[in-house]
Formats: structure tokens, sequence, C-alpha cells
């Protein structure tokens, strides 16, 4: 699936109007909404590890570690939890590192058929001149990135200039070439819901495969309001274009009990097709130990201590 966005339709978003207090009673409840047995619960638990972009983005990140983590991504479960729960070949989503990881992640991952994704255009800012941004995503895609996750102009957005953000979106799509787009809207910068959902209208028509949350660097990241409003303009988009456009919530996801709130999400706002990689993926750098460790509960009865469990 690659979206193909549309021409510019500002026209679909201009008098959009958000009920801030509505959303957040909405997201507050989410949580709360489904009572998952036990079962239930393992078998979310183990299809948010197949959406986890597994990521580390870290000034100290070496060729080691990221081969640690694509390790991990291969095999994110103890194999005796997945083999008592009937589950194999279980993989993550992805992995997600910065430009100059991408070559030790492709080498680690081999064969597997787990894509890289990088971040890029002067993550996690973007305050680079536009010619730069554009060749770090060729620089991206050259060593082997599968997707693409860019970061968009805050000020764009906050001087409500959509234009130039359609234009630098789309010309960061074309740079994409083959590899799929993420958008990183950087959502705790926006200043409000309305712009959050005008920018993430921009964004699909501009071509992104998935809008995504935020860069896990600001000082706000994933919310459930913000997803909330996000998923809603994928649905409008796809009701307008009939594409399906996925989400990506990033940025402290730590704990199983947000892998299952956020599916919760997908599959009350968007339905069952978005809990599926292609269309969700929770970008997370230490979201997985939480997870085996429910699973192991699940399994054993007991929690494991975490020197029992790979660090993730
Ligand atoms: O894109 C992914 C984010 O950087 C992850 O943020 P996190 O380290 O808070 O999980």
């Amino acid at each position: 699936m690659t979206n193909p966005g549309t021409d510019p339709r500002p026209d679909w978003f201009e008098g959009i109007r958000i009920n801030t207090p509505a959303v957040e009673r909405r997201a507050a409840s989410l949580p709360a909404r489904r009572s998952l047995k036990k079962d239930h619960q393992a078998a979310w638990l183990l299809n948010a590890v197949r959406c986890i972009d597994l990521t580390t983005l870290a000034g100290d990140d070496t060729p080691d570690r990221v081969a640690r983590l694509c390790a991990k991504a291969r095999q994110p479960i103890a194999p005796e939890l997945l083999e008592a729960v009937g589950v194999s070949g279980l993989t993550t989503g992805a992995v997600c590192v910065y430009p100059t990881m991408v070559a030790p992640a492709k080498r680690a991952l081999g064969d597997s058929g787990i894509p890289v994704a990088s971040v890029a255009t002067g993550f996690p800012a973007g305050l680079m001149p536009l010619d730069l941004r554009l060749a770090e995503i060729r620089y991206a895609v050259d060593q082997g990135a599968d997707e693409i996750d860019i970061v968009i102009t805050r000020a764009h957005v906050l001087q409500a200039d959509w234009t130039a953000l359609y234009d630098e979106l789309r010309a960061m799509r074309e740079a994409c070439g083959t590899a799929r787009m993420k958008a990183i809207l950087a959502t705790g910068d926006l200043k409000s819901l309305e712009n959050v959902a005008k920018a993430s209208h921009v964004a699909m028509q501009a071509g992104a495969d998935w809008i995504k949350t935020s860069t896990g660097k600001e000082g706000v990241n994933a919310t459930l309001a913000v997803s909330l409003v996000m998923c809603r303009t994928i649905r409008d988009h796809h009701a307008s274009t009939g594409v399906k456009v996925g989400f990506k919530p990033a940025g402290g996801l730590r704990t199983a009990k947000d892998a299952i709130s956020w599916q919760v999400l997908m599959a009350e706002e968007l339905g069952r097709d978005w809990l599926a990689p292609d269309l969700f993926r929770i970008g997370a750098s230490s979201l997985l130990g939480d997870i085996e460790r429910q699973i192991s509960h699940h399994v054993t009865g007991r929690y494991a201590a975490a020197h029992r469990l790979a660090p993730a």
C-alpha cells in the first residue's frame, strides 16, 4: 500500500472545529471500554508486539546496540513463552533508527523480512534547509531504509501556511521513492487540536502512508486525545478518497496497558483493519519489556524477575 495523495484540498479541513472537552472525555473513557479476558489480553499484547517499531534514537547509538535491537526485533518474546501460547514466527513491525544506523540494521536483520525505518529530515526539530532534508531522505533510502519517518516544519502549522506544509511534504514523499513515508507531526508543538487535525489532513493529502504523533523528544508526546483526533482525520480521509492511511503513536508508550489502550482506540475509531502492521505501528524504545513481563505472567501465573527476561 502506498498513499498516492491528492491535490491540496484545504476545503476539507479549513472549517474544522474541535470540542476539546468532548475529545478528552472520550479519550479518558477508552482504556476502560473493553474488559479483556485473560486469553484475549495475551492475544492483544502479542498483536501489539507485531505492530511495534522497535526504536533506538540516541546520541550514543552504535552498530552493536543496533544489532542487539535487531536481535530483539527478530525474537521479541522468549521462545518458551511463545510456545506456551502456541504462537511462532512473531517479530516486531520494524526497527526504527537514525540514518547512519540503517546499514548495520539491514545487516543484522538479514533475510528476516523485518523492515528498517529511518528517521530523516533533521529529526527531531527539522530545522535544516529543505534541500539538506531531502538529501538525508535519499541517503537513508540509499542505505536500504524501507520506511522513512520524516518530521514536519512546525512553523508552517503555527503560521497556518498549509501550502508550504503540503509542498514540503510532497517533496519529501517524492524523495522517499518506493520507501513508505511516515509523517511525524510533533503534536506536542502544535498548540491546538485543530492544528493537529489540519496538519494530519495536509500530510495525508501530500501522500503520507502513516501519520505519526511525535518524535519522542517533545515535551508532550503521544496522548490518547491527540491520537483520537488524528484517527478521526484518517477516517475522514478514507471516506473522501477510499485510501487507508496508517497511524503511529510514538513517544512515552511504555506499558502493556498503553499498548491495549491504543489498540482499543484503533478498533473503536477505525476498525480491525487498523490493528495490523500495515496500518498501525507503535513507536517505542521501552515498551517490549513490560509486554513480555505481562505475557510471562499470563503463562506462568507470576511475574518473572526483570533479569530473567532479555532487556528491551
Ligand atoms: O519514534 C519513536 C520514539 O522516539 C520512541 O519514543 P520513546 O523512546 O519514548 O519510546
